[in-house]
């Protein structure tokens, strides 16, 4: 089993948090997803008009990518990419495909629910869990095949379906192993600093969960929250979020930045793994997606984990005398424990000065 699937055995969630709301047939608001009393939630988002100070975008193919990779990731934690080579088609597959799947009435999705005890499947937000208020989002979650899922479906149509999804997923991986070689070099870490990212045998093979988000039209997105503010428990996420905003993410001293959807990009997020493989040189990044009364919005996330028995700490040639490890070694699966209990907490309860502060 996979580290995502066993960690989510060990948390069941509470069936209230997996059912979405028949969005469609909803006119007015409803209380249960009214996010009134987190007002501080809702400063309204900075859209900078100066290219210099907004996020940074990186075309893959540029030679100086490394080191603007780097520059992204110790200021924001998140950057858009161009250039990554992924067909064009292949997006456009995905988003139809995504689309297909949230557009089928609540009856028929709810034939591919997740059960509590499993990672894959149609419901809300996993993070539903830690705030009074339901989100205006619905998702879909898949590791590998989509198969089992796909059938309750479409007994007949689900093999497009099906081939999407899992060409999707090999080229992420494929790109997110490149973009994590690029990060690696831009630290002077090599290859040998993490031997399990091009593993030989089967057994340490790099893990990913591709996760669906539909954010239908929302009668009054001022008081709605489309996915809460969290941050990835991944080495790090790629998002492609089509052409309506939605993503913001929080900037130090600033507030919310609009992550401006830029055709054919995908965002590049860094999770909290890769911020304690740095040393916390790399930022993760808090972020959220907001909704809006005219577009029902989609996005589509892979988030890129290490093989389930690797511990990841902060790498050695990064830390001395001066810089000492800041975290202590986790794999993913107890990561994700920590976080499915302590959720945005997880991450400063392995810090060492944490650690200390218990003894
Ligand atoms: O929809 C978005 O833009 C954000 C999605 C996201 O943050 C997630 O799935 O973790
Ligand atoms: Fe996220």
């Amino acid at each position: 089993m996979n580290s995502i699937s066993e960690s989510y055995k060990t948390h069941p969630i509470h069936l209230n948090h997996i059912i979405p709301l028949d969005f469609k047939h909803v006119l007015k608001l409803p209380d249960s997803h009214t996010w009134t009393s987190l007002s501080n939630d809702y400063d309204p988002p900075i859209n900078y008009p100066n290219a210099d100070s907004s996020i940074p975008i990186i075309d893959l193919c540029d030679p100086n990518a490394a080191e603007l990779i780097r520059n992204a990731c110790e200021q924001w934690g998140v950057f858009q990419l161009t250039g990554h080579g992924i067909p064009v088609a292949l997006l456009e597959d995905i988003e139809y495909q995504t689309r297909r799947l949230f557009s089928l009435p609540a009856e028929q999705k709810l034939r591919a629910v997740r059960s509590q005890e499993t990672s894959t499947g149609y419901g809300v937000a996993r993070i539903a869990e830690f705030f009074p208020k339901l989100m205006w989002s619905e998702g879909f979650s898949v590791m590998g095949s989509p198969a089992e899922h796909a059938r309750q479906l479409w007994p007949h149509h689900h093999t497009k379906f099906c081939d999407v999804m899992e060409d999707y997923q090999k080229e992420m991986k494929r790109l997110s192993e490149r973009i994590i070689m690029l990060m690696l070099e831009s630290l002077g870490l090599a290859r040998e600093d993490l031997k399990w990212l091009k593993p030989n045998k089967g057994s340490k093979q790099a893990q990913g969960l591709l996760q669906l988000n539909s954010y239908p039209v929302c009668p009054d997105p001022t008081r709605a929250m489309g996915l809460a503010p969290h941050t990835d428990s991944s080495l790090l996420t790629l998002l492609y979020q089509s052409n309506i905003s939605g993503l913001q993410v929080l900037q130090d001293n600033s507030g919310w930045v609009t992550v401006q959807p830029l055709a054919g990009a995908l965002v590049v997020n860094i999770g909290d793994l890769m911020h304690i493989l740095s040393n916390g040189q790399f930022k993760t990044v808090l972020h959220r997606a907001v909704v809006n009364k005219t577009q029902h919005r989609l996005s589509i996330a892979y988030f890129y984990g290490p093989p389930r028995d690797v511990m990841v700490s902060p790498a050695m040639k990064l830390t001395d005398g001066d810089h000492p490890p800041l975290y202590r070694p986790v794999t993913w699966k107890e990561y994700l424990d920590a976080k499915a209990i302590y959720f945005n907490k997880a991450l400063e309860l392995i810090r060492f000065d944490a650690i200390d502060a218990k003894r």
